[in-house]
């Protein structure tokens, strides 16, 4: 991959991420679901941007299944592709809070490093980690694309959770029970928002 380039200089522009966070009335912050396949990261994140959006909040959702028909297209499931795939969401995402929104990410992430990665790009406070804790048997039992079975049956390679490691957090700031009501994780997660002063009670 090519190197940061020392004659490309950062430029200023005059509406700052401040004029942006007032005219949106909360300020940007990025909302990290990890988990395994079929834990319900798109879900719940669906979920919370629908109460999000109707409330006023400013939010855009990226979402691993379709960010990899687009920005990431080119990218498999080697080690190295998810780093890449979750560098280049990490960059992404911070854009989007620079523009003042609150942004979702649904990937699997599987790897601590990565997730540091982002963490330490992102500011203090502006990344919340969602670990959406859900037992492998209930999301292979879920399995709604069919694809742990392909796993199983050695069809499918690299599959999280079955021949490739997924390392859960160990301090996210919020751990989600991933077998309750999707009702009751948005309550969670709203509850978190409105406690950190990102959204108004
Ligand atoms: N080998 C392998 N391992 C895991 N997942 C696989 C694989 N091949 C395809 N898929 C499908 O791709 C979705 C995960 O993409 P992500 O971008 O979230 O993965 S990662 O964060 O880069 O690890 C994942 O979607 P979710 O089920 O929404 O998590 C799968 O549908
Ligand atoms: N809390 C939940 N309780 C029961 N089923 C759920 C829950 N969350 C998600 N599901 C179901 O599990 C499956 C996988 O959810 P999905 O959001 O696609 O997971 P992920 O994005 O982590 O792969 C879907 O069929 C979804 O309807």
């Amino acid at each position: 991959m090519a190197q940061h380039d020392e004659n490309v200089v950062w430029h200023d522009h005059p509406v700052t991420r401040e004029e942006r966070e007032q005219q949106h009335g909360h300020q940007g912050v990025v909302l990290w679901f990890t988990g395994l396949s079929g834990s319900g990261k798109s879900t719940v994140a669906g979920a919370l941007e629908q109460a999000l959006h109707r409330a006023g909040v400013s939010t855009y959702l990226l979402d691993g299944d379709n960010v990899r028909h687009g920005l990431c297209r080119d990218l498999g499931f080697s080690d190295d592709d998810r780093k890449e795939n979750i560098r280049r969401v990490g960059e992404v995402a911070k854009l989007m809070v620079d523009a003042g929104l609150v942004v979702l990410t649904a990937f699997i992430s599987p790897h601590r490093a990565e997730r540091q990665m982002v963490r330490d790009l992102l500011g203090t406070g502006q990344f919340i980690e969602v670990f959406v804790d859900t037992p492998l048997a209930v999301c292979e039992a879920r399995d709604p694309k069919g694809l742990y079975k392909k796993a199983r049956a050695g069809e499918l390679r690299n599959f999280t959770g079955i021949d490739s490691v997924y390392e859960a957090p160990d301090a996210p700031e919020i751990h989600l029970d991933g077998e309750q009501l999707v009702t009751n994780l948005t309550a969670q997660l709203l509850d978190l928002l409105r406690h950190r002063d990102i959204i108004r009670s």
